[in-house]
């Protein structure tokens, strides 16, 4: 049967199409058939017509004239979209409609869909663009009841907007403030904070899981912060524990007093060649060389990939069912580096061993009744160390020369608290009984309140429901206590802005009146805070013991605080210099 192709460009409709210039260049283009679609987002290059040249069917002529061009291309790179979309969807909730949208807007972005069906795709999306806030809105949605802001009732991009600026745990505070304690945060979450709330939803045998928000990682295996399963995760957390029992703590001090005078020597040198340290960039590296997986001067940069991660992972938290699409994307994927830092840190670990029985070490002992870590398991536990551990240990250093650097008169307190731990040389024998020094302890305490700058840990409701102070939460919701919101809430901290040490002081012993949850709550809390505090009371100790911190002149120190921003940690946009200099211990 004889095919006649005309073309249907709107200029010059009855031309056969062999004559029209835009037909000939496209079928001079290699076609792609359409039942074999390309296996990667690379088939979104395959040229295709335009929709004012597309070919069509003629009638009379009986055969299907559609080739390279119009739907049959399109179609091909929208149900490759489908099937990506599609596998999406099957691991989790409440992405249909998402992916849908995806697509729908991506074909008409294409435009290269015949009329009547880009109009109907336009009022598909017009009415999902109408029909979903009003339901947002609505008595109907079950989360009805939530006081909170309506555009944080709609959309989700409200908070996503408040990740991108690193502000949300400013604005959650402002929302509380507002609406109380109770704020529904976005369409499907809401956040809480009261210590009652704080119990029901980490503290509790039946307490919620993680939410999507812990899905970001690409690497194989099971790592400890992203295991959901609680029965697995409970599995993994045994083999932790054992790298932060007293024994093991006690052995890590020798090596980590080697590390901080290191530190020492470096913010020294640095003074002394330039005059003055950026604490904001030393600080943090140091934290990830004491996690023991870096060479100390971190040729591969993984510190500031680690914090590129993090930020980009709280903007995920928002939008996470575009986290796998996205990261297919050549720019976007460059962020994964750390992923890739991460292996190599766990290749050159299992290579090179440990100069000292270190944390990793404990993972790989075990017997019969000791579950011991499979070796491909390294890089993801890698992964969780550094971001787990690294990155949040940084924060918190820099943070506490903050504090301390700006409230000098607590230096004073300190030493004289400190006079009868360090000997003449300026060491110590009461390293691992700091704890048992108030002022020390509560500085300590005071630094993770103010400084932990976590918007939160969310967690989904379960089926069934549960009850969060009086309030029916139904299965689905997402829920979540505010951290930094919740520690500087005037009702469990008085003055809470507040850097002040003695809160934590009652008849001159350390005493806790109101929890912090810088470490989180229950079975998913930090399983090294132990590690962690201890590092932190080292290092303080020693650095009022030895040196003298002078700030340069004309520190804002307001300008720094505002220049703090979230990302799942916290991140400096001001440097904090300083001149480090020697002390005399006599003095
Ligand atoms: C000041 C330093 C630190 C802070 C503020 C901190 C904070 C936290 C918080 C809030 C959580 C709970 C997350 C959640 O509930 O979803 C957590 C979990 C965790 N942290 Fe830390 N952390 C610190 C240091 C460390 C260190 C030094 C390590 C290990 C080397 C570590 C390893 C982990 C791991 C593996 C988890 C996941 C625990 C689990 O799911 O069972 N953290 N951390």
């Amino acid at each position: 049967m004889s095919r006649r192709l005309l073309c249907l460009c709107s200029q010059r409709p009855s031309v056969p199409a062999s004559q029209c210039p835009s037909v000939i260049q496209q079928q001079q283009r290699p076609s792609v058939p359409a039942s074999q679609p390309s296996a990667s987002f690379s088939s979104l290059s395959v040229p295709a017509c335009r929709s004012d040249h597309v070919d069509r069917r003629v009638p009379g002529d009986g055969d299907v004239a559609i080739r390279e061009c119009g739907m049959w291309t399109r179609l091909s790179d929208t149900s490759l979209l489908l099937v990506h979309y599609d596998a999406l969807r099957r691991r989790g909730k409440g992405r249909l409609t998402v992916s849908f949208i995806g697509i729908s807007a991506f074909t008409i972005w294409r435009g290269d869909v015949p009329e009547t069906v880009k109009y109907l795709l336009i009022l598909f999306l017009g009415a999902v663009l109408i029909a979903v806030p009003l339901y947002r809105l609505s008595p109907l949605h079950r989360l009805h009841g939530g006081p909170g802001p309506k555009l944080n009732k709609i959309t989700e991009l409200t908070m996503l907007y408040y990740a991108v600026l690193g502000l949300r745990h400013n604005k959650l505070r402002a929302l509380h403030d507002r609406y109380g304690r109770v704020v529904r945060i976005g369409p499907n979450t809401l956040s809480f904070i009261s210590p009652t709330a704080i119990s029901s939803i980490y503290g509790s045998a039946n307490a919620p899981d993680k939410s999507t928000a812990y899905d970001m990682q690409h690497l194989k295996g099971d790592g400890l912060f992203f295991l959901k399963d609680k029965a697995s995760h409970s599995r993994r957390r045994r083999i932790w524990n054992r790298s932060f029992s007293e024994e093991a703590l006690l052995g890590y001090q020798d090596p980590l007093v080697r590390e901080i005078e290191h530190l020492f020597d470096l913010l020294l040198k640095k003074t002394s060649n330039n005059g003055k340290v950026d604490l904001v960039k030393i600080l943090p590296q140091y934290s990830y060389d004491s996690m023991s997986l870096l060479d100390s001067d971190d040729p591969a940069n993984i510190a500031a990939e680690g914090t590129k991660f993090f930020r980009l992972s709280e903007l995920f938290t928002h939008i996470q069912p575009l986290f796998h699409c996205l990261m297919l994307i050549p720019g976007i994927s460059r962020f994964m580096s750390f992923e890739k830092l991460s292996i190599l840190a766990a290749e050159r670990r299992l290579k090179n061993g440990a100069t000292f029985r270190d944390g990793i070490s404990y993972w790989f002992d075990g017997d019969e009744f000791q579950p011991k870590l499979h070796p491909r398991d390294l890089p993801i536990e890698a992964e969780t160390i550094l971001l787990g551990g690294a990155d949040t240990l940084g924060s918190t250093t820099t943070m506490m020369f903050y504090f301390l650097i700006t409230n000098p008169k607590w230096i004073t307190v300190l030493r004289e608290e400190l006079r009868d731990v360090f000997d003449e040389q300026g060491r110590s024998q009461q390293l691992n009984s700091l704890d048992q020094i108030p002022i020390l302890e509560a500085f300590v305490q005071e630094t993770l309140r103010l400084g932990t700058l976590l918007p939160g840990l969310p967690r989904v409701v379960p089926n069934g429901g549960m009850i969060i102070d009086g309030h029916h939460i139904p299965s689905g919701t997402v829920v979540n206590v505010p951290v930094w919101a919740y520690h500087v809430d005037p009702d469990y901290f008085p003055n809470p802005r507040a850097f002040d040490p003695n809160r934590w002081i009652e008849n001159e012993n350390f005493s806790i009146k109101v929890h912090s949850m810088a470490f989180g709550v229950g079975m998913y809390n930090c399983v090294g805070s132990k590690l962690a505090l201890t590092q932190l009371r080292i290092l303080l100790a020693m650095a009022v013991h030895r040196l003298e911190f002078t700030p340069e002149p004309g520190f804002d120190s307001e300008k720094f605080w505002n220049g703090m921003r979230n990302t799942r940690t916290a991140d400096f946009m001001e440097p904090l210099w300083v001149r480090v200099t020697h002390r005399n211990p006599s003095d």
